[in-house]
């Protein structure tokens, strides 16, 4: 697929009064949302990602996933359990028997994929964390038996698939809020079904990191709780991933503004590329705010003339849509009176690395839900429009869930 660079610099914020009336976003194009798909940029990072495989994706199988309710392909293992049924999950062999297998069988058109999907989860070693172009199922993982993305089976996955709001975003929505939405037709999507080997993952050191004009401007947590361990080693942190981007990501990828994820497991020398994400509202801006991140001063790294002269790199502060000759031609007009100001700005800058602190109220879930762009899952919309029964039942669940996800937490916390 081919990939444009992205015309736009961060515009000038469009102030009015003083004050910004919308987000100073630059323009959000198709071929930008196109750039962040796994399958464009993965290629590229293969040797920094964990293991993942990749499965091509045809339409019947898009049209399962489009289509209403879950009807999942019969299993071998299938048995009696499944066929008393309430919660509107169907397996095709709990099908009235009379009724003809190939139409009861969802995958009868796409049995290559399903089979393809059987191989893969094999091949990396019989669990695996699934995600589309762009998105995991992680609002659906209440649904899974596991409580987790941890699937073992397609059947596993399909159910998580099928069950996530994120999942139907990228099959439905994913060129929403482009500046070229209505302007150009949709280019198509060559959708695909990311299969990674599945690693227990400890929050703790996963990262978002935000790119602006490829800089690395800003880094924080990725899970909202507070990790003390965290503020011993964010300088070494912050320098190994400032490392890996200076010189993976920086000059390589097509775009000049995104967002990537990290994952920085102990001993805390490597690091992973997770995901990347573009540069927009829909990306979720963790503990900055979009306005924080796209009208930070940031500086502009001018290099020491003398190569060999051990110096600190001096830096000028550029504020976003000052481009580099509007920086360069001030620095080249200097008078006395300008280096006093200079020095007045010179200084070690790094991109701002936010952590959550112990008294943080984010740190206890109190202010946002985890996915505040949907507030609650369809599939709680749904349960409490099946009667009481079946809240009761989905409250239990939940309940045992929360319970879960917090034990896991603890354990992951006092591993490290
Ligand atoms: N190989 C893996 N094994 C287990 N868990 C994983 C694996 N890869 C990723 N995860 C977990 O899944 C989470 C979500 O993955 P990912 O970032 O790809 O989803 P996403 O939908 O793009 O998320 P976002 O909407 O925040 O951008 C990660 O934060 C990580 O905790
Ligand atoms: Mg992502």
């Amino acid at each position: 697929m081919s990939s444009g660079e992205a015309t736009s610099e961060v515009p000038a914020p469009a102030f009015a009064d003083g004050a910004l009336k919308e987000l100073p976003f630059p323009p959000v194009t198709k071929n930008h949302i196109l750039n962040c798909s796994y399958h464009s940029w993965h290629p590229k990072y293969r040797a920094a990602t964990p293991k993942a495989r990749l499965v091509s994706l045809p339409p019947a199988f898009l049209d399962y996933l489009r289509s209403d309710g879950i009807i999942l392909p019969p299993e071998e293992t299938d048995n009696a359990t499944w066929s008393d049924n309430d919660s509107g999950i169907f397996s095709g062999a709990d099908n009235n028997e009379d009724e003809d297998e190939e139409t009861l069988d969802p995958s009868a058109n796409w049995r290559e994929t399903h089979e393809a999907i059987e191989r893969t989860i094999e091949e990396l070693g019989g669990k695996v964390a699934p995600k589309l172009n762009w998105s995991a199922p992680k609002d659906a993982t209440w649904i899974a038996a596991t409580n987790s993305m941890e699937c073992q089976t397609p059947n596993d996955i399909y159910l998580l698939l099928k069950s996530s709001d994120f999942i139907t975003h990228d099959i439905a929505h994913a060129f929403d809020d482009t500046v070229d939405q209505f302007t150009t037709p949709d280019p198509e999507i060559p959708y695909h079904l990311v299969l990674r080997k599945w690693i227990t993952l400890n929050p703790s050191v996963e990262f978002r990191c935000f790119v602006r004009n490829r800089q690395l401007i800003a880094l924080c947590q990725r899970d909202l709780n507070h990790f003390d361990f965290l503020f011993n080693m964010q300088d070494k942190l912050r320098r190994t991933i400032q490392d890996f981007f200076d010189l993976r990501l920086r000059d390589t990828f097509p775009d000049p503004n995104f967002a990537f994820d990290v994952y920085v497991p102990p001993p805390h020398d490597k690091v992973w590329l997770v995901d990347v994400n573009p540069w927009a509202m829909r990306t979720d801006p963790l503990l900055f705010s979009w306005m924080e991140l796209l009208t930070m001063e940031v500086p502009d790294t001018v290099e020491p003339k003398d190569e060999t002269a051990e110096t600190t790199i001096r830096l000028r502060l550029a504020r976003p849509g000052e481009t580099d000759d509007q920086t360069n031609d001030s620095d080249e007009d200097t008078s006395d009176e300008d280096e006093t100001d200079d020095e007045d700005v010179e200084e070690v800058w790094q991109p701002e690395f936010r952590l959550i602190r112990s008294d943080d109220p984010e740190a206890y879930g109190f202010t946002t839900p985890q996915y505040s762009a949907h507030k609650l899952p369809k599939d709680v919309v749904d349960a409490s429009s099946g009667g009481e029964g079946n809240l009761r039942e989905f409250a239990m669940q939940w309940q045992e869930a929360q319970k879960l996800a917090e034990q896991q937490r603890q354990e992951d916390s006092e591993d490290d």
